[in-house]
């Protein structure tokens, strides 16, 4: 959770019998992306079921859920990357900035440098770091100074003191940890609003995914992120929201982070989260 969160809070005082308190947020920051009625098949299987939601700028929402339940599907709707499978139908709304992403007139391309996408398998080009960087500002015509933004997503992505040196080698020369890091520098560099992740530390060592922990924590003061996770205890860490998909692609239960792990409403989700199945 951002540290510089400075928006406006409710104390609230619950009466747990030891006079417990803790704080509630406001829903005073802004919607970013608002999803109504979101159903999406696969051919004739249907992966999502009418998912309506809100996410607010500048929060780590979480999405966790048992495999299968539509929680990669539900991300990549949001960035179109869904797009690319042909297979895949989308029905319903997904507005960005107030604005459907799926209206005819959107740009995908243009859609995803305002909404990038870090995956769970690290994935550099076989370029150099400072190419990796540069290469979404070179699609989009950038004319500013790319050597600065370069330095700067990197900075951002906490991996320029490590890299500094070696800009001209391979990205693929880098730990996997590193790689991720590049990655997510390279989601930044074209100054994106969003950062979807689907996963992003779980193919790496514990380490490396406690530096992308932390990394996510310093993201979230300047986008929004929101994020896949099959790790309990990371969505409990990092998030400020969380949504709980289950089985059928149903979103089944969405609420700030505290409520969601220690008073869930419904059972099913109490059971998820302690482990009773999925
Ligand atoms: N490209 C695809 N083609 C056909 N079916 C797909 C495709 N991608 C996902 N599905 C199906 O859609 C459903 C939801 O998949 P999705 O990957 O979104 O779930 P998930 O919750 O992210 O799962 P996991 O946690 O295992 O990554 C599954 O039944 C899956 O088999």
């Amino acid at each position: 959770m951002s540290e510089s969160d400075t928006s406006p809070k409710i104390q609230t005082t619950i009466e747990t019998g030891d006079e417990e308190t803790r704080e509630a947020p406001l829903d005073a920051r802004d919607t970013v992306i608002e999803t109504r009625d979101l159903n999406v098949y696969y051919g004739d299987e249907q992966a999502l079921d009418g998912v309506s939601m809100q996410i607010n700028e500048h929060d780590v929402t979480a999405l966790i859920g048992p495999s299968g339940c539509g929680k990669s599907t539900f991300l990549r709707c949001i960035n179109r990357m869904n797009d690319m499978i042909d297979v895949c139908r989308v029905e319903g709304d997904v507005e960005f900035g107030g604005k459907n992403v799926y209206d005819d007139d959107v740009d995908p391309v243009a859609l995803r440098r305002k909404i990038g996408i870090v995956f769970q398998k690290p994935n550099p080009f076989p370029k150099s770091i400072r190419e990796n960087v540069a290469y979404g500002l070179k699609i989009q015509g950038f004319d500013g100074d790319v050597d600065e933004r370069v330095e700067e997503s990197l900075k951002r992505a906490a991996l320029w003191d490590e890299v500094k040196d070696q800009l001209g080698s391979s990205g693929l020369d880098l730990s996997g940890g590193q790689q991720q890091r590049l990655c997510i520098a390279r989601a930044i560099a074209p100054d994106p609003e969003v950062i979807l992740m689907d996963e992003p530390t779980s193919a790496l060592d514990p380490v490396a995914a406690s530096k992308i922990e932390d990394l996510i924590d310093d993201l979230a003061e300047e986008y929004t992120v929101i994020i896949v996770t099959h790790n309990m205890q990371q969505a409990a860490r990092i998030s400020d929201r969380t949504a709980v998909f289950l089985t059928g692609g149903r979103l089944v239960e969405y609420d700030d982070t505290t409520k969601i792990f220690e008073d869930p409403d419904e059972q099913r989700v109490e059971d998820y989260i302690t482990g009773k199945f999925g």
